[in-house]
């Protein structure tokens, strides 16, 4: 089966600084990839160009055999890929379930017509565990409830990737356990995932395959635990947190 995200020879320079040197990624359809590397290897901004937040400088991004290269993020997030932010994005005024209505207004009529797992934004809120707050202001959300929003809000706009940049980062042990239970069901959905996360113990409970970058290039891409002994990966995290 061909991947439902084919990256070729992507780059990305800001200036002098070269933040992507040409990387080859495939994501396969209903995996959960992980991408790791240490501070600065091109994470976000893989990220951030695929979905239209930045310009490649070179290379290409087929979703589902479509090039998207350079398409604007509203464009992108309608082919169905959707993403979530380091920073929570919701509307602080604005109710919880509000919020998620807002989000799923702008989805286009799916011309695939796949059965959608959440078809109201409180089925949503019930999923990711939120319907507690439904009424509540998302502004005086704690940060954990705050993450799963983001989650929420992504899943509204009805994506068959979601890229996760750091779902866990600031998370406690329960609420990181939450959301990997969450996470986990996400393929069983139709929805294929590819997550950045420092958190190794977190990548090995998510992903079966993991990607590295260093300096903006693919320096591994493998079975997780494969990858996570290899000699190359092992140096550029020497003295770091693996
Ligand atoms: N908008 C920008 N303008 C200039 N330089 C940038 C910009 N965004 C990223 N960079 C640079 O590109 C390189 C890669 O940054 P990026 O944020 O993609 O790394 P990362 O792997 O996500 O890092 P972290 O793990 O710290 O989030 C870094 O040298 C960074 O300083």
């Amino acid at each position: 089966m061909s991947p439902i995200l084919a990256i070729s020879g992507l780059s990305k320079q800001f200036g002098g600084v070269t933040a992507l040197a040409g990387v080859d990624l495939a994501i396969e359809e209903g995996e959960i990839l992980g991408v790791v590397g240490p501070n600065g290897s091109g994470k976000t901004t893989l990220f951030n160009v695929v979905t239209g937040v930045h310009r490649p400088s070179g290379g290409s991004v087929l979703f589902r055999g479509q090039d998207i290269t350079g398409l604007k993020p509203h464009a992108i997030s309608r082919a169905g890929i959707g993403y979530t932010f380091q920073q929570a994005m919701a509307f602080a005024g604005l109710g919880v379930l509000e919020n998620v209505q807002i989000a799923g207004e702008h989805v286009r009529a799916r011309a695939d017509s796949t059965a959608n797992p959440w078809p109201t934004p409180q089925a949503l809120l019930d999923f990711v565990g939120l319907s507690a707050v439904a009424n509540e202001k998302a502004g005086v959300l704690p940060f954990g409830s705050l993450r799963l929003l983001g989650l929420a809000l992504a899943l509204a706009t009805r994506p068959s990737l979601l890229l996760l940049d750091e779902p866990a980062a600031g998370l406690n042990d329960r609420e990181t356990t939450a959301l990997v239970g969450l996470v986990r069901q996400l393929p069983g959905h139709g929805i294929t995932v590819c997550v950045i996360d420092h958190d190794m113990k977190l990548m090995q409970m998510l992903c079966r395959r993991l990607a590295v970058l260093d300096f903006g290039s693919k320096i591994a891409d493998g079975p997780t635990e494969a990858v996570l002994a290899d000699p190359k990966v092992l140096e550029v995290y020497l003295g770091g947190d693996l």
